[in-house]
């Protein structure tokens, strides 16, 4: 398998893809997605730089701010063809083509139902009437600008037959490209890619026009009828950023392009996007409309190149191509990231080890995998923090004489707080219980009767290692004896258990310091 075939070395015209992106008017017709002037004309410069062969910039007689955004856009356009709405009415295309007369190119994108339930209901008007608006309305649009896009609102719920000579009159009124959207995303795959088919067949000018898929997404098809949609001969693609729109929302013009780029050996079709741009394009738009991006999304969510389990980022480890088919570099990802969790194994412990700069022996290995998998069952995320504690942790308890086998603490509003704590003191285990004025001075006095002991308490300090309430706490604990101070942190979910792990760290370190056999209490 060879990644990203991008554009084929024998690409031909016929297998070009035009890519339209309509992020900026069918995108932001979705609820709560308005964005400001300012941001769309950010987005626009974004999609022009990317390569996008379309910009709808939007619906120039919705709003003065529209026609002025969709002005704007036009005016700065470098290489995008700039195109505006109107419906079926003098009055929205004279205005779409007031907006993009600025433009080195500028299209005005008309539109009318189609379907008998659109035409009884919303337009009112029997299918005749339609098509008279169709020819009077293309012819209006084309004395305004060479490019004039067309649509059948409704396309697929809408007869073959109506639909020939829909697609007929505008084409012979001088639309240049013919939409036939699934407005509703109702159609599957096979039956839009015969649509398509079908009329280019049967309407006599077909191949005057450039035909167009327009696809929503309400049964999850939306891309899978886009590109079927290009088998059956569209060669325009009209998809959003995100797959934001009306509804469920459009085809993902990300996951469009990188089918296209990545299934060049079954597809021969080639477009013009810069895909290295697109998660930059997907966390602009999300930032400007607000739209989170679910994590699990193809090609631009957070997870599309992070693995977790252990299997995978085994593979990974070994040859990215094992669970990866395309780079994440190709969509603009600095690097795969291998996520650190309780589904992880040794091989992605080990390699996330060495990157933080540790290079540990087996049996050290071995415990701290045994630990870190301890704390993943009881954190939901691992960062990087988390392993340096754990690992430092480990590393400097490993030569301890008095170790926690375990805590229980009652504490609240009712003291006295109360702890029961189990050590193993030069290999032996101990019990005890002890009252303390709160939770941590219970467990400090639980240790002084464990480990008698003369060293005083200096320093207590605690903060969390990473954010949210599952953060570890690390806890430090100083104590002096003798004039001399040892200073120990340790972490733990638990701050009880840290503040009793730091403790006996300083402890030991005491202990070992001094170079004697452990109290005589301890040690009997
Ligand atoms: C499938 C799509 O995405 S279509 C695009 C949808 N996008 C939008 O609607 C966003 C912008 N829309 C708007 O700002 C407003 O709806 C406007 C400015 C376009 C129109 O506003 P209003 O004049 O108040 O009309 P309203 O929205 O209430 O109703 C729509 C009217 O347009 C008519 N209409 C709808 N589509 C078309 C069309 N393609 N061609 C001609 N008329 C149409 C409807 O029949 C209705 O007409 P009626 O008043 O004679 O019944
Ligand atoms: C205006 C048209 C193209 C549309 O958005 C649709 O039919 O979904
Ligand atoms: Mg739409």
């Amino acid at each position: 398998m060879t990644l990203i075939p991008m554009t084929p070395a024998n690409k031909s015209d016929k297998d070009r893809v035009v890519i339209f992106d309509t992020t900026l008017r069918d995108g932001e017709q979705c609820p709560g997605a308005t964005m400001t002037f300012e941001e769309k004309i950010e987005v626009a410069e974004m999609l022009d730089d990317m390569g996008v062969d379309i910009i709808e910039a939007g619906f120039p007689i919705a709003s003065v701010g529209d026609f002025e955004a969709v002005a704007e856009i036009a005016r700065n356009a470098r290489n995008a063809v700039i195109a505006g709405l109107a419906r079926a009415i003098p009055g929205d295309i004279a205005r779409a083509g007031e907006a993009v007369r600025h433009a080195r190119r500028g299209r005005i994108h008309t539109f009318v139902s189609t379907s008998p339930i659109h035409l009884a209901h919303q337009m009112r008007k029997s299918e005749a009437e339609v098509l008279e608006i169709i020819t009077a309305t293309v012819k209006q649009a084309r004395n305004l600008v060479e490019d004039v896009e067309w649509s059948a609102m409704d396309a697929t719920r809408t007869s073959i037959d109506y639909l020939c000579k829909c697609v007929e009159a505008a084409i012979a009124a001088g639309a240049t490209t013919i939409n036939l959207p699934d407005t509703v995303g109702y159609a599957v795959p096979d039956e839009y890619r015969r649509m398509f088919k079908t009329i280019r067949e049967r309407v006599p000018n077909a191949d005057k026009a450039i035909f167009s898929v327009h696809c929503h997404d309400d049964l999850g098809l939306a891309v899978a009828n886009s590109l079927a949609g290009v088998e059956g001969g569209a060669r325009q693609v009209e998809s959003t950023i995100n797959g934001i729109g009306e509804r469920a929302g459009n085809a993902a013009l990300e996951e469009v392009v990188m089918a296209i780029k990545t299934r060049g050996d079954v597809m021969p079709y080639w477009c013009n996007v810069e895909s290295t741009m697109l998660t930059r394009a997907s966390k602009m738009v999300s930032a400007a409309t607000s739209f989170p991006v679910q994590y699990n999304k193809a090609i631009v969510g957070r997870n599309a190149f992070a693995h977790e389990s252990g299997i995978h980022q085994d593979g990974m480890l070994k040859n990215a191509q094992t669970y990866e088919i395309m780079t994440p570099e190709s969509v603009g990802v600095k690097q795969t990231s291998l996520v650190m969790g309780k589904h992880s194994g040794r091989h992605a412990f080990q390699h996330k080890l060495e990157e933080l700069g540790y290079k540990l022996a087996e049996n050290q290995l071995q415990d701290a995998f045994v630990r870190f998998k301890a704390l993943a069952d009881r954190k939901k995320d691992i960062y990087d923090e988390d392993i340096i504690a754990l690992v430092d942790e480990e590393m400097a308890a490993s030569h301890d004489r008095i170790k926690l086998s375990s805590l229980t603490v009652i504490a609240g509003t009712h003291g006295p707080q109360r702890a029961t704590m189990k050590l193993t003191v030069n290999g032996q285990t101990r019990i005890e219980e002890a009252e303390g004025n709160g939770p941590v001075d219970a467990v400090f006095n639980c240790i002084k009767r464990l480990v008698p002991h003369e060293a005083k308490l200096e320093l207590y300090q605690v903060h969390a290692v990473t954010q949210g309430t599952d953060a570890q706490a690390e806890v430090s604990v100083r104590l002096s004896q003798d004039g001399r101070a040892m200073t120990s942190k340790a972490a733990d979910p638990d701050t009880l258990v840290a503040s009793a792990k730091a403790y006996l760290g300083a402890l030991n370190k005491i202990v070992m310091k001094h170079q004697r056999d452990l109290p005589a209490a301890a040690a009997s």
